[in-house]
């Protein structure tokens, strides 16, 4: 599936990184690098902006090895792109570690999977149907 895409950063479009990936790599799109403290939130840019086909969205992830390592992750994740976006896609990183994380112009700071999603309309009940767990949740069926 082709998807429009406008790309102001001058670094390669996002790909994907091995053959059955299901996310493609975020780069950050800064001037100069960026200094995240610990527990601190703030917006990267990435210098692209995409036109997705009405019925998919674009999913904004964590990536798992700088969680792992340097404890960043994603304070809205998944970040949800909608289709009639327009505007640059940002990643909201936030610093889980004790200590300074830096981000450099081009690191790979996030990944983005394509979704189809469901666009439904509401039908308003009095009731729904039975099943056997009910409102069973939380836990309720054990460890
Ligand atoms: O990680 C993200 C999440 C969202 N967006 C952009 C695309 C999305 O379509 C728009 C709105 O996102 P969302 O609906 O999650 O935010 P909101 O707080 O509900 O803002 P709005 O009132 O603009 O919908 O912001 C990003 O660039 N990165
Ligand atoms: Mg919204």
């Amino acid at each position: 599936m082709q998807i429009k895409i406008i790309n102001k950063s001058g670094m390669a479009l996002p790909q994907y990184e091995t053959a059955h990936a299901a996310g493609m790599d975020m780069r950050a799109f800064v001037e100069s690098e960026i200094i995240i403290k610990p527990l601190q939130r703030i917006l990267i840019p990435t210098g692209l902006h995409i036109e997705l086909p009405v019925g998919f969205e674009a999913q904004i992830r964590p990536r798992s090895g700088l969680a792992y390592k340097h404890g960043i992750s994603i304070v809205n994740a998944p970040g949800t792109i909608d289709a009639d976006y327009r505007g640059e896609i940002k990643v909201l990183l936030i610093n889980l570690s004790d200590t300074d994380f830096v981000v450099q112009n081009g690191d790979r700071i996030a990944q983005m999977v394509i979704a189809k999603h469901e666009t439904v309309q509401w039908d308003s009940v009095e009731e729904l149907s039975d099943t056997d767990r009910g409102a069973g949740g939380y836990g309720h069926t054990g460890k």
